[in-house]
């Protein structure tokens, strides 16, 4: 039993929050927003980001950063990349006063968008050693919805410092929700962002009326191009092929659930991007990903041609049929090259 703060009440964070107090854990779920506290609290609900889904009643929600972070043993961010930075300054301050060291993990999906830091980076930028213990990755195949309804799930831990991962593993295994170790860090963040990316393609795969044949060969290619850009970070390749790289493809490409899917299947169906993301009402964060992804292959001159037409279609406003034609009309490859 370990004292938890879970920072973000989005779907994901109010899931792993509910699951973590299940399993016997003293839990406060942080969010900025006192309304959102107010539901949860009263209601043991949190409609707009998890409709249907009856929290546990005695799970507390709370504004106040400083009492979320009181005694915690683990701090667990889940709110969008791009607001992790300033969400982890925002604790500093809070873990001196506090006087605490915790474990500090993450279980977003995402690369920042000014730095293209992967978000153990940001974490450890922002976070002194003296306040904190190691950094813990949480990735892997998994929509909160699917979680809530107790589908069995399983997920990966990495962390530099496996024996940390593995207080982690314990933490959140249970019997639907099975966590494994893996020490590559580079591996797991790289393919949790990546993915995203490519789902957005599947969507819009989907949105165009194209069949399983189209959406089995973007997964497929994706994933070269994802492991040739985490391999070029130093990620071990076979991590590509684990719950971190193929597994969270394979259910972010097919999923109905996927914001990522969803957004490039509106794309795909003719909606401008604005339009889509005003819309979502949730993070995507394949759009600020495929950015630092396409200017990461620039730089270090990785071959992506899926993710660069990916990029031509959010940035660029290029024409998706016209992306599509010009990847078929490239010269043969080799496929393993
Ligand atoms: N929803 C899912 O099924 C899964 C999501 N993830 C990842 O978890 C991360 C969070 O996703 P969701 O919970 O789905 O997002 P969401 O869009 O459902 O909710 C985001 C939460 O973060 C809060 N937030 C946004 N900006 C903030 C800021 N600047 N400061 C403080 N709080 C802020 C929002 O108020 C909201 O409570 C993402 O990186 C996503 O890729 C990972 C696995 C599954
Ligand atoms: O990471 C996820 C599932 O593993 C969630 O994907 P979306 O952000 O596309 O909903």
């Amino acid at each position: 039993m370990k004292k938890i703060a879970v920072l973000g009440a989005g779907s994901w964070g109010t899931v792993l929050a509910n699951l973590l107090f299940e399993n016997g854990n003293a839990v406060t779920l942080w969010t900025r927003n006192p309304k959102q506290v107010a539901e949860i609290n009263q209601q043991h609900t949190n409609q707009h980001y998890l409709p249907k889904f009856q929290l546990n009643a005695k799970l507390p929600a709370t504004s106040d950063l400083t009492k979320a972070l009181t005694a915690a043993e683990v701090v667990l961010f889940v709110v969008p990349t791009n607001a992790t930075r300033s969400v982890a300054k925002q604790t500093v301050k809070a873990l001196a006063d506090l006087h605490i060291k915790p474990l500090i993990v993450h279980a977003s999906k995402g690369l920042e968008q000014q730095t293209h830091k992967r978000l153990s980076r940001v974490l450890a930028e922002e976070i002194p050693v003296q306040l904190r213990q190691a950094i813990v990755v949480l990735s892997g195949p998994s929509h909160a919805e699917d979680v809530a309804a107790g589908d069995i799930t399983s997920l990966t831990a990495a962390s530099a410092d496996l024996k940390t991962a593995e207080v982690i593993q314990q933490l959140f295994m249970n019997d639907y929700f099975r966590v494994y170790t893996n020490p590559d860090v580079v591996g797991v963040e790289m393919g949790a962002a990546l993915k995203n990316v490519i789902a957005i393609g599947a969507g819009a795969l989907h949105g165009l009326g194209y069949g399983d044949n189209t959406k089995a060969a973007l997964m497929t290619r994706g994933l070269a191009e994802i492991s040739r850009l985490g391999a070029a970070f130093g990620a071990n390749p076979l991590t590509f092929i684990g719950l971190s790289g193929v597994g969270d493809l394979i259910v972010t490409c097919t999923s109905v659930h996927s914001r990522n899917w969803r957004a490039g299947n509106q794309l795909g169906q003719g909606q401008t991007l604005k339009t889509v993301l005003q819309n979502m009402g949730m993070v995507v964060e394949g759009v600020a990903t495929t950015k630092a992804a396409y200017e990461l292959a620039q730089q270090k001159e990785v071959e992506m041609p899926i993710t660069t037409a990916i990029y031509h279609v959010l940035y660029q406003q290029k024409d998706i049929r016209t992306e599509i034609a010009n990847l078929m009309r490239r010269e043969g490859k080799m496929e393993l090259a």
